[in-house]
């Protein structure tokens, strides 16, 4: 009796239930796809045409050819059949098209300290500056990006709220350290890779580790294949930090700032890093795992330690920021807290050897660490170095002040690409962005190499808080025109797509 009933329903049910696959498929695929606001372009399909378009085998005169996101075709100004083909052609002249530039070290500080910066204003000066995705830092943000729990809290304050994509780094933090499932937790989440300090973060909930959580986190992350992130300072009790008196050293001198974090605490760091990394080689018990120093300041016995790991087989990368590019110690101006970062802007003689490195090859790639915070905490007036927030501002200049100040060492086109585009692509896993190549997302960041312009009041800066940059009041040269993200055009002069469609990116 039952069964005969089941049968009568059996329509009915089929019915029901491709209703609901339709519903959701509906609402599947209107999140999936752009709508009109997401982009100032009308186009699902199009070719953008320069002289000048960076491309992973060269500069080449000629076109790309866009579709629903993705490039699909690039074709050389010689084989000029691209202009008889069907789609708008967007003609860009001499402007250079690059793949957007991937910064995979940035504090949003958002959900809980959005104040400071936020998703819609990061991601706008993102954009405005040429970049099309970023990796969030955990920490900043409150609650820290340390479980699987926090990472969602960081996905839910993203939706619609951002303009650019956003990876996440999660957390690696005494707590969670010699946890395994919690560990698993967050990268089963989508946290791109970890990322730990071995010094205080000025954060209370994000704690330093030591090279014992360090090694435990190595060994998790090499099932996952994903990178550990270390901020490399380890306090040296002995001379230095204390021989500064408290009364005698003046906190309004950069240079008092500076003995307080010196190269020796990078190198010691790094010293440690490498008694590790030794597993992450080839049939190693953590191969697999990867280490990346963030931000190194010192181009000494710090890099030596790091050429000589890479040269024993570790998997090991490293990567520096355009403040330590741009600026040295010896130009620092009295209370000028805008340069206060750790670890600390130094010499002209160690920048010139950051450059000779990243030229060589052995710095791997470049990134932002903008870390801003509220005016009030930089102490602007006060100028006390020793007080101030640690952190540079300076998202949406990256590009240009790498270019401008890259000018007396010839840096080309194509190694702006790579530091930016392609090898942070490679590093956080991004497998279809980094490069203008058939089958990648349309990711473009388009400018203009060779347009000066004062950063001044009159200069439109998205940045939460512009005052606190210390690029402001420099002459750089470089203005992005537009930036596409996935096809979107998001940014043309000045003017932002509506609608917030950059997407979280989540490791599977
Ligand atoms: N809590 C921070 O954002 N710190 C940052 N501060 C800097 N770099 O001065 C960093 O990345 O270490
Ligand atoms: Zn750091
Ligand atoms: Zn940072």
């Amino acid at each position: 009796m039952e069964y005969m009933l089941l049968w009568r329903m059996l329509p009915l049910l089929t019915l029901g239930a491709s209703f609901l696959f339709l519903f959701y498929f509906q609402n599947y695929s209107s999140k999936q796809l752009p709508h009109k606001d997401c982009s100032l372009l009308p186009y699902q399909r199009y070719w953008i045409a320069s002289k000048r378009i960076v491309t992973p085998q060269g500069v080449i005169s000629g076109a790309v050819e866009i579709k629903e996101g993705k490039i699909v075709s690039i074709v050389k100004e010689e084989d000029r059949h691209w202009n008889s083909k069907e789609g708008h052609v967007v003609d860009y002249g001499e402007a250079v098209v690059m793949p957007g530039l991937i910064d995979v070290h940035a504090h949003l500080d958002d959900p809980g300290r959005a104040d400071w910066e936020g998703f819609p204003s990061g991601t706008k000066a993102a954009a405005a500056g040429g970049i099309t995705t970023l990796v969030d830092m955990p920490l900043n943000n409150f609650p820290s990006t340390v479980s699987q729990e926090t990472l969602k809290l960081k996905i839910e304050a993203a939706e619609e709220r951002i303009y650019v994509d956003v990876g996440f780094w999660g957390g690696l933090v005494p707590e969670n350290a010699f946890n395994s499932s919690a560990l698993e937790g967050l990268l089963n989440a989508g946290a791109l890779g970890l990322k730990s300090f071995m010094c205080p973060s000025g954060i209370n909930d994000f704690p330093m580790t030591n090279i014992s959580h360090i090694k435990e986190g190595l060994s998790v992350l090499a099932k996952y294949r994903r990178p550990l992130l270390v901020h490399a300072e380890l306090q040296q009790d002995s001379e230095s930090h204390l021989g500064i008196k408290e009364g005698s050293d003046d906190p309004r001198l950069y240079s008092t700032y500076l003995k307080t974090r010196p190269p020796s605490w990078e190198e010691a760091a790094i010293k440690e890093l490498v008694t590790v990394t030794k597993d992450t080689r080839n049939g190693g018990p953590a191969e697999g795992a990867h280490l990346h120093i963030v931000h190194l300041s010192d181009s000494s016995s710090s890099l030596d330690l790091i050429k000589e790991a890479k040269g024993g087989g570790d998997s090991i990368t490293v990567e520096t920021c355009p403040h330590y590019l741009a600026f040295s110690a010896e130009e620092i101006r009295d209370g000028d807290t805008r340069f206060k970062c750790s670890p600390p802007i130094r010499d002209s003689a160690n920048k010139e050897k950051l450059w000779e490195a990243l030229l060589e090859g052995h710095i791997d790639v470049l990134s932002s660490d903008h870390s801003p915070t509220l005016p009030e905490l930089k102490l602007l007036d006060d100028g006390n170095f020793l007080k101030a927030w640690g952190g540079i501002s300076s998202l949406q200049f990256i590009l240009p002040v790498t270019w401008s100040y890259g000018q007396k060492y010839g840096v080309t086109l194509e190694q702006l690409a790579l530091w930016w585009s392609e090898r942070p692509a490679k590093f956080a896993g991004l497998e279809l962005k980094g490069a203008i190549a058939v089958g990648n997302h349309a990711d473009i960041a388009i400018w203009e190499p060779e347009v000066e312009f004062d950063l001044n009041d009159g200069y439109t800066v998205y940045l939460k808080h512009p005052s606190i940059s210390a690029y402001m009041g420099s002459k750089l040269s470089g203005r992005t025109l537009a930036t596409f993200v996935r096809g979107n055009l998001v940014y043309k002069k000045e003017e932002h797509a509506p609608a917030a469609c950059g997407v979280p990116i989540l490791a599977r």
